[in-house]
């Protein structure tokens, strides 16, 4: 089963049509990009994958979930299933790196100590932090900021990561970095789709790009000129 699948799909923000006739699948381990301006949409379409604006017509599905028959209390589930990245990686400033994640495990069900300890450290590892684990999120880069982010979308082995502008706060550089972690990720399994304004991000690593424009979303092309096995962290 595809990890995403919408047909005919609308999606509203207050009363007004943001998105209309919306096609897309998205299978285990593809990395798809989502361009458009300032305002065509980009945001309501991830958040429509996320459960925080509802499919408004046609038919689709994110992981098991049924987008259309979709229940208030089964948003958390669905979150559980979606790891998210911001563009301001959204950590908690008062904590440790380790207590972050940790906080996260604990909200999402976590009870045994030692397993949630194992577990955030794994995931720092993953993403090359694990010796910031007792640091500060004020004390590390922006760039080790958003490995954290990464880290903590990653904790609950999701089936897809949503990323929005996850590289908007970071320089080119380390914006490059945040690639090569995301595009191995979705080598091991984890599906990304990624919304950006960064073209040149886009033409190097290349890969599906989908463009949001006039209301609508549309496939503009599918190269794959990248190897992720060089960019492992
Ligand atoms: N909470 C809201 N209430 C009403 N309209 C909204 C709301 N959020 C966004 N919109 C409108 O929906 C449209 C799409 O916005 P969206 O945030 O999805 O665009 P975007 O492509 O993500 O833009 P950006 O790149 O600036 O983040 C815009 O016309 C915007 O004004």
């Amino acid at each position: 089963m595809s990890v995403i699948e919408i047909s005919s799909g609308k999606i509203y923000q207050r009363n007004s049509l943001v998105l209309d006739n919306i096609n897309f699948k998205l299978d285990k381990n593809e990395f798809v990009y989502v361009i458009g301006k300032t305002g065509s949409g980009k945001s309501s379409f991830l958040k429509m994958l996320y459960g925080e604006l509802s499919l408004a017509d046609g038919a689709g599905h994110v992981s098991e979930f049924d987008l259309r028959k979709l229940k208030k209390k089964q948003i958390p589930l669905l979150r559980r299933d979606i790891g998210i990245v911001f563009q301001d990686f959204q950590l908690l400033m008062d904590r440790s790196v380790k207590k972050n994640l940790l906080f996260v495990l604990k909200s999402t069900g976590w009870r045994k100590k030692k397993e949630m300890e194992k577990r955030a450290l794994e995931v720092l590892g993953m993403v090359g932090v694990e010796n910031k684990a007792d640091r500060m999120p004020h004390e590390l880069s922006g760039g080790e900021q958003q490995r954290v982010a990464v880290a903590r979308a990653l904790l609950n082995r999701p089936s897809l990561i949503l990323a929005d502008e996850p590289t908007g706060n970071l320089d080119p550089e380390t914006s490059e970095e945040i690639m090569k972690l995301l595009t191995a990720i979705a080598q091991e399994g984890t599906s990304v789709l990624m919304a950006t304004h960064d073209m040149a991000l886009v033409d190097k690593f290349g890969g599906r790009v989908l463009r949001v424009e006039n209301g609508g979303i549309k496939e503009i092309s599918s190269i794959n000129n990248f190897n992720p096995f060089e960019a492992m962290p």
